[in-house]
């Protein structure tokens, strides 16, 4: 096992990577993927690595198993002086986009078309302001987007953004965010005033990895900029004081705070919310999933059914209707969503069997 640098465990090397490190390779983290090759930094700093041959052969088969960002990487050292980027480390946590399920994770054998968008996230910043467009913070986006982040397999953290524009009424929505994160830690902050990013600041000490999710306008850029004390994304203060366009500034995918910690930043996180979510819905109603084990029926649709515990619950105002409704509803979405990766896999099944029968007809002509 080579030793890393110090300057590793600033990236979030671990032990527990470490032990995953085949020997003799270079350890790095993925800051940006490109076709066929990725920018990773290792404790000598950042280079271009080309991936290796079984390593493009298993993305072939599944993109799952293509590198991105936020993934660690073993390099070996090819003959030329160039590094190449060998196999990645097991994934502790990963954003997938498309129908991969829970145990294919990380895995090199994902089960249908699933496209990673950031892996070994630790952190997951759930950005929703107080006051946006003149409504109060919207509980159904915390809901969809924690559904989002606890499929990640990352710890979901609750951001009540832009503190400052609701005032003394800020206890009573803490309050009512608070019922739909069961289990989730809550905090608000006020980025332009530095009010409240301390205890924010500390999910990320011992330089864990995070992403922030939410609509846009949540404030995101401003209170990572906050987080770190300086600049490091662009706001759109920013973008629309000086004119320029996003695409004339390089824009990084791993962000390293200078007070520690990571962020990771990039295109299709920022559209996370538009894609699928399926179990994380259960834990993020955990409260209605734990009444619904109490119904008298296995199967209660928790409609009309006797005994239902759900109905019970809400005539007696302890489950709010808004919530079962929008349990329902985060239901809907991710059983379609269930339904359209299964298409996906059958559909891939078909394609294979088609080139099956293609190659045996082949075989029996002369
Ligand atoms: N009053 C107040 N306004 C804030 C605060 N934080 C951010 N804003 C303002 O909200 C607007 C949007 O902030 P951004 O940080 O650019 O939002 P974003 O979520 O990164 O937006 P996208 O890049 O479009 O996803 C800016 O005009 C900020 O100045 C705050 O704490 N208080
Ligand atoms: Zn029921």
């Amino acid at each position: 096992m080579t030793t890393p640098g110090h300057d590793l465990s600033s990236l979030g090397w671990n032990e527990s990577f470490a032990a995953d490190l085949p020997a003799g390779a270079v350890p790095a983290r993925v800051a940006r993927v490109d076709r066929g090759a990725a920018e990773v930094i290792t404790s000598g700093g950042h280079l271009q690595a080309v991936y290796s041959a079984p390593l493009r052969r298993a993305a072939a088969e599944d993109p799952v198993a293509l590198p991105c960002v936020g993934d660690w990487a073993a390099l070996t050292l090819l003959a030329e002086g160039r590094y190449e980027l060998a196999s990645l480390l097991p994934r502790r946590t990963a954003f997938v986009r498309g129908g991969v399920r829970r145990d294919s994770r990380g895995g090199l054998s994902g089960d249908s078309q699933g496209q990673v968008l950031a892996a070994n996230v630790d952190v997951v910043f759930v950005a929703e302001p107080s006051v946006h467009g003149g409504d109060f913070a919207d509980l159904g986006r915390i809901e969809r987007l924690l559904a989002l982040a606890w499929e990640s397999g990352a710890q979901p953290v609750v951001v009540v953004t832009k503190a400052d524009l609701i005032g003394e009424h800020l206890a009573d929505l803490l309050a009512d965010v608070a019922a739909v994160a069961p289990g989730v830690p809550l905090h608000a902050v006020a980025s332009l005033l530095g009010e409240g990013l301390e205890v924010v600041r500390s999910h990320l000490s011992g330089s864990r990895t995070a992403v922030v999710l939410g609509a846009s306008g949540a404030g995101k850029s401003t209170l990572v900029n906050a987080l770190a004390g300086e600049a490091v994304m662009e706001t759109q203060q920013v973008r629309a004081g000086d004119g320029r366009g996003r695409h004339t500034t390089v824009h990084r995918e791993l962000i390293r705070l200078p007070v520690g910690g990571l962020i990771i930043d990039t295109p299709g996180i920022r559209r996370v919310g538009l894609y699928d979510m399926s179990q994380g819905v259960d834990m993020v109603f955990s409260d209605i999933e734990e009444l619904a084990e109490q119904c008298r029926f296995d199967d209660c649709a928790h409609e009309s059914e006797p005994g239902c515990a759900v109905l019970a619950a809400l005539e007696s105002g302890e489950l709010p209707e808004r919530r079962l409704a929008s349990w329902r509803k985060l239901q809907r979405e991710a059983q379609w969503m269930a339904g359209r990766a299964d298409a996906r896999v059958r559909a891939e099944q078909t394609r294979k069997w088609k080139v099956i029968h293609k190659s045996m007809r082949g075989r029996s002509r002369p």
